[in-house]
């Protein structure tokens, strides 16, 4: 099917609000990252197939006749059309060696590719001889999307080896996308991938993952938001370790246990997103200071919201009380319980020296030093030509990791190293030559 080898990308998110709420039908809203993915695919050695995610320590290799007849004794445990079943996962984790109940990220991270690896080719067409890398900017387990972007890049990946979308990627072009229709069949593939690494996903990150940009995302509705500000956000990431899917099935339990109290939580976290859209769409494109009060608010109801779900954490409450000391208002992203947080800056008021300053107090290691990169390249770096290294990056941006939220570049400025564009400019999934 094609001659060079081929880099998938996918990027990470920011959910601005509506996490968790999200999974029970509830209004998100959602930035894609700067930080991405990425997936290499070259042809691998015939009737075999091998894959290595570095970041989650994986390197299996199969024979492709062995993973056909796992496919059909799966055939019949689940219904094609229908999310993963129980039985197909069982099978699963027994051919690879994996333990009832284990959800390490070594574990999951195999269960999801095989699974996808399985059913995509059942339907579309046959277990291909690939050799497959993927590594990743965005860490894991942190609330940035990393299993969404992963999931889509191997949806994305399998969908084009089992010639159910075009390799839209022509000699002499540097980057192409998929059409509108080939986009939304990786996401629907992308989803049954996160549901074996959540559990039960809301899909609003496989969503940000294919079609980037800022978007609202409710009970699998996509609309891109019509007019988003330039905002500054920071991201900080506590470094404290934790599972989406434990995250989730917890509020779950939570919401069985006191309907009655925990209702009209999610009612009212819905209600700060639709709020929140409102004031984003009704905001000039470069909002001065006076514009952020009411953002400002939204982030610590939010905030308390998502700790009476029970998914915050003494470094998140932290990062709060921190940032409060410096009138800055800051909340969870993601699922919580560790992970990343965001603040909003208003426009002028700090530096990035002044705010790492401030950030220090959260105790030296606690805050982004570090920033992987894995830019495709012709370069031959560990991973052969992924140039995994990381790196420091640029001083003081790698500690503050700001996040813009905007239609478009701002005039005059070019994208700060190290700082995250959301809105317009955000990079969707894209298909480059790896050389
Ligand atoms: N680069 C990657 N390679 C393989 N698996 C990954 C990668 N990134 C994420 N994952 C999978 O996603 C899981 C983390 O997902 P999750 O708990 O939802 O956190 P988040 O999506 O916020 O990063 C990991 O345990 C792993 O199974
Ligand atoms: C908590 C949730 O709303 C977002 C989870 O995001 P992440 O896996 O922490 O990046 C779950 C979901 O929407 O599927
Ligand atoms: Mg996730």
């Amino acid at each position: 099917m094609w001659t060079r080898e081929l880099v998938v990308s996918a990027p990470g998110k920011v959910i601005l609000h509506g996490e968790h709420a999200v999974v029970l039908g509830k209004v998100a809203l959602a930035v894609a990252l700067d930080l991405r993915t990425f997936l290499r695919l070259r042809p691998g050695a015939e009737g075999r197939l091998s894959v290595s995610l570095p970041g989650v320590g994986v390197r299996r290799s199969w024979d492709t006749p062995d993973l056909r007849a796992l496919r059909e004794r799966i055939a019949a445990d689940g219904d094609e059309s229908k999310s993963p079943s129980v039985e197909q996962l069982d099978a699963l984790r027994e051919f690879a060696g994996i333990a009832a109940g284990a959800s390490a990220p070594d574990s999951l991270a195999t269960l999801a590719f095989l699974y996808m690896c399985l059913a995509i080719s059942a339907k579309y067409g046959d277990v291909p001889s690939v050799d497959i890398v993927v590594c990743s900017e965005l860490p894991t387990g942190a609330g940035l999307g990393s299993s969404a972007a992963y999931a889509v890049c191997l949806a994305a990946a399998l969908l084009m080896l089992c010639g159910a979308i075009s390799c839209p990627l022509q000699e002499g072009e540097s980057t192409a996308r998929w059409t509108e229709e080939e986009l939304t069949l990786i996401n629907s593939w992308a989803f049954r991938g996160e549901q074996v690494i959540h559990g039960n996903p809301s899909g609003v990150d496989n969503a940000v993952g294919t079609w980037g940009g800022a978007l609202r995302y409710q009970a699998g509705k996509i609309t891109p938001l019509k007019r988003v500000p330039t905002l500054r956000i920071l991201l900080t990431n506590t470094k404290v370790p934790r599972s989406t899917k434990i995250l989730v099935a917890g509020v779950k339990e939570k919401i069985l246990k006191f309907p009655a109290i925990m209702n009209p939580v999610l009612d009212s976290i819905d209600a700060i997103s639709q709020e929140c859209q409102s004031v984003l769409e009704a905001m000039p494109a470069n909002p001065s200071a006076e514009h952020y009060p009411v953002l400002e608010e939204f982030f610590d109801i939010n905030q308390h919201h998502l700790n009476v779900l029970g998914v915050g954490h003494p470094s998140l409450d932290r990062l709060c009380q921190v940032t409060a000391s410096h009138s800055l208002h800051s909340k969870l992203t993601g699922a919580g319980g560790g992970g990343c947080g965001i603040t909003l800056l208003p426009p002028g008021q700090y530096s990035p020296l002044g705010i790492f300053l401030f950030l220090t107090a959260l105790g030296g290691g606690q805050v982004w030093e570090q920033r992987n990169h894995c830019q495709p390249c012709s370069g031959s770096g560990g991973m052969g030509g992924m140039c995994p290294s990381t790196a420091w990056h640029c001083g003081l941006q790698c500690v503050i990791q700001s996040v813009h939220l905007c239609v478009s570049a701002p005039e005059g400025t070019g994208p700060v190293p190290g700082a995250v564009f959301g809105g317009a400019m955000a990079p969707s999934l894209s298909l480059q030559w790896l050389s």
